[in-house]
């Protein structure tokens, strides 16, 4: 898989390196089940037209720049996560669009022939709610308009697991509340994050690297891979003001190697930070029917 960036307007240089291709669309954090749905639709046309698969996503993350609502700035998988993840799903090209306030004000027809018709895409692929374009104006309904018949257009219908749409949103809301045990049921596996082990003679820490979204305050059951060794472990999230401090405990094998590379998979919360086992919200049920949904 190539990973390209591309700015606006688009450089010759990546316009000449771009094969025709069937295009997934959107931003993808996490990967999650509803986005792997997008990913498998697009292979399916791309080797039945026989073209190269694509991904278009932005960095950073439209919201950052539009200054609506939250801002996202922490991710369940950064872009170097999301690039291992594309290689696993045989991603030919992964488009990786600088996001900036010029790019915010494209219009949807600008987008569409530009960015897709400019990258040489014949078919793209975005689930129902997909938008683009200035004020995101685009919709998918737009998306068969604006294509012009240059490009075909697939809708993925909505994926959804206890009544509720599949989404990062709910998924960030999981972790940084803590239930990181419901995180499988719409990832599709746990929470994983990767970092890097060092000790300080005493405690042994994690210093994540990257702009990882980190569970809530409180200890929790994870398991730790690090090189040959796979094994359970607790974790200790502390977060003072801006600075987030992960403190494992109970790692058997061998000594532990400062810099040492690792991925850390979280399972359960444990305990608060006042060593309370359960947590300040109510019951899931509850907590989810709160969540958004679309
Ligand atoms: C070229 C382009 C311009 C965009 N301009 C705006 C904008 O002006 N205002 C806005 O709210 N969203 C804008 N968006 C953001 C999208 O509509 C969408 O909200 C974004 O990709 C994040 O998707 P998500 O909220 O589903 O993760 C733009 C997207 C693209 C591709
Ligand atoms: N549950 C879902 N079912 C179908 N398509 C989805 C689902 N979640 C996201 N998508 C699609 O995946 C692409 C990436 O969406 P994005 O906005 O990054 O995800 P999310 O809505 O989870 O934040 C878009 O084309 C979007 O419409």
């Amino acid at each position: 898989m190539q990973t390209i960036r591309v700015s606006y307007p688009i450089q010759k240089s990546v316009q000449l390196q771009s094969e025709p291709c069937v295009m997934a669309l959107g931003f993808f954090d996490g990967v999650h089940l509803g986005h792997q749905e997008i990913i498998k639709t697009a292979r399916a046309e791309a080797e039945r037209k026989g073209l190269k698969l694509a991904v278009m996503t932005f960095s950073p993350h439209p919201s950052v720049v539009i200054k609506k609502g939250k801002q996202i700035n922490e991710y369940i998988t950064p872009i170097f996560e999301k690039e291992k993840i594309f290689e696993k799903l045989r991603v030919d090209f992964l488009y990786v669009v600088d996001f900036n306030e010029e790019v915010a004000r494209i219009p949807h027809q600008d987008f569409v022939d530009d960015f897709l018709c400019g990258l040489q895409c014949e078919h793209a692929v975005a689930g129902f709610d997909y938008t683009y374009g200035f004020k995101g104006q685009g919709t998918m309904d737009q998306l068969k308009v604006d294509a012009k018949a240059r490009f075909a257009v697939t809708v993925v219908s909505k994926k959804e697991k206890n009544q509720q749409k599949i989404s990062s949103t709910l998924l960030r809301e999981l972790i940084t509340s803590g239930r990181v045990e419901r995180v499988p049921s719409y990832l599709g596996k746990s929470y994983k994050i990767e970092g890097e082990l060092y000790n300080d003679g005493n405690k042994t820490f994690i210093e994540v690297v990257d702009d990882y979204l980190l569970p809530c305050s409180g200890t929790y059951e994870v398991s730790v891979r690090r090189g040959i060794f796979h094994e359970k472990a607790v974790c200790e999230v502390t977060k003072l003001g801006q600075k987030r401090c992960l403190e494992v405990y109970g790692l058997q094998s061998e000594a532990v190697f400062t810099g040492e590379t690792v991925h850390l998979q979280w399972h359960n919360f444990i305990a608060d930070p006042q060593n309370y086992p359960f947590h300040v919200q109510s019951t899931i049920d509850e907590f989810e029917a709160l969540s958004v949904s679309v």
